[in-house]
C-alpha cells in the first residue's frame, strides 16, 4: 500500500524544446519508419508525429515492437528504413529532454538506496544536475518526490518499498530533468487498481501541467481509456493509429489481425476478442500486412 495519495502540482515548464521556435511543432516525427531484425519487420511505412502535451497510448500483442519503439525514441535502436526526429533533431542516448519509465522489474529487496537517491540520480545521469549546488538539488530532489507524493518514503531504501511506491520514484526519476517528452513502458503492469489511477493520474497531470508529450506502452487500453488522444495499435507487422473510436472497433483490428476479432464495450471499458494474443508472426518485407492509418 502506498502511505499517501496526496501529491503536490506538478508546475514546472520544461525547456524550450531545441531545434524548433513553434511550441505546437511535433516533438517526435517518423516518416517511413521500419524496425526489422533480420527478415522479422515488427512496423514498417509508420508515419507518425506526436505533438507536445499530447497522450499517445502504444497497444499491441507480445512481440509486436512496442518496447523496440521507445528504444528506437531514446536513439538505442537504429530504424531500419525511413527517419525519425525527435525535438526536431536525430535522437541520441541519454537526453535531458527524454524522461523513460523503463518496464516494471521489482527492485531487488537488498537494495540500500533511498528514493530520493534514484531521484538524484535520475538528474546526474544526465550531467545535469552536477552543475547545481547540493542545497538546490536537494530541493528539486524534495519537490519532484512531494510531486509523485513519495514525500513519506523519501529516505526508505527502495528495495523494501510496495511495486506501486516504486512505480511512483521511477516517475519522479524520469521527471528529474523537466523532459518534453515521456517514454512510459508499461508502467501499470502488476499494480493494483488504485495504483494504476494514482500513475495514470501523475503522468497526465505532468503532460497537462508542462506539455510534456506522452508515449505510453500499455497491453490494456481500459486504465488509460479517460486520457488518450490517439492510439498507435500494433500487430502483425502492421499498425493503425487513430482516435480510440476509430482504432478500437471489429472492423479495424479484425483487418489489423487477419482474423476476426470482436471489439465490444461493455459498462465504460473496451474488450478485446478473439485477437491472437501471442502474435507472433514472421512477416518479411514483401508481405501483404503492411501498415496504414485506418
Ligand atoms: N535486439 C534484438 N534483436 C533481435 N530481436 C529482438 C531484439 N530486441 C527485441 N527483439 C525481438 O523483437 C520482438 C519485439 O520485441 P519488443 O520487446 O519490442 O516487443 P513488445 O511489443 O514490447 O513485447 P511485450 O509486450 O512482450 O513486452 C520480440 O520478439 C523480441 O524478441
Amino acid at each position: 500500500m502506498d502511505r499517501t495519495e496526496a501529491v503536490a502540482p506538478l508546475t514546472r515548464p520544461g525547456p524550450a524544446a531545441p531545434g524548433s521556435a513553434d511550441p505546437a511543432a511535433p516533438v517526435i516525427t517518423l516518416r517511413g519508419a521500419a524496425l526489422a531484425y533480420g527478415d522479422r519487420v515488427l512496423w514498417r511505412d509508420l508515419d507518425l508525429d506526436v505533438r507536445p502535451g499530447e497522450f499517445l497510448a502504444v497497444l499491441g500483442p507480445n512481440g509486436s515492437g512496442k518496447t523496440s519503439l521507445l528504444r528506437v525514441l531514446l536513439g538505442r535502436q537504429p530504424l531500419t528504413a525511413g527517419s525519425l526526429t525527435v525535438l526536431g533533431r536525430t535522437p541520441r542516448r541519454g537526453s535531458r529532454h527524454i524522461g523513460y519509465i523503463p518496464q516494471q522489474k521489482s527492485l531487488p529487496a537488498h537494495t540500500m538506496l533511498r528514493a530520493r537517491d534514484l531521484v538524484q540520480l535520475g538528474m546526474e545521469g544526465h550531467r545535469w544536475g552536477l552543475s547545481l549546488a547540493p542545497g538546490t538539488i536537494r530541493h528539486r530532489v524534495d519537490e519532484l518526490l512531494a510531486s509523485v507524493g513519495a514525500t513519506p518514503y523519501a529516505d526508505v531504501p527502495v528495495g523494501r518499498l510496495s511495486g506501486g511506491e516504486q512505480q511512483r520514484v521511477r516517475i519522479a526519476q524520469a521527471l528529474a530533468t523537466d523532459p518534453r517528452i515521456l517514454l512510459c513502458d508499461e508502467p501499470l503492469v502488476s499494480l493494483d487498481l488504485q495504483h494504476q489511477r494514482t500513475v495514470t493520474t501523475l503522468v497526465d497531470r505532468r503532460r497537462r501541467s508542462a506539455d510534456t508529450a506522452v508515449v505510453f506502452v500499455t497491453h490494456e487500453i481500459n486504465p488509460v481509456l479517460g486520457l488518450v488522444d490517439r492510439v498507435l495499435y500494433l500487430a502483425r507487422g502492421g499498425f493503425r493509429i487513430g482516435t480510440t473510436d476509430e482504432v478500437m472497433t471489429s472492423s479495424t483490428l479484425s483487418q489489423l489481425y487477419g482474423t476476426h476479432v470482436d471489439v465490444v464495450r461493455v459498462r465504460g471499458r473496451i474488450v478485446v476478442v478473439g485477437a491472437p494474443d501471442a502474435a507472433t508472426v514472421h512477416v518479411h518485407a514483401g508481405g501483404a500486412n503492411g501498415g496504414g492509418r485506418p
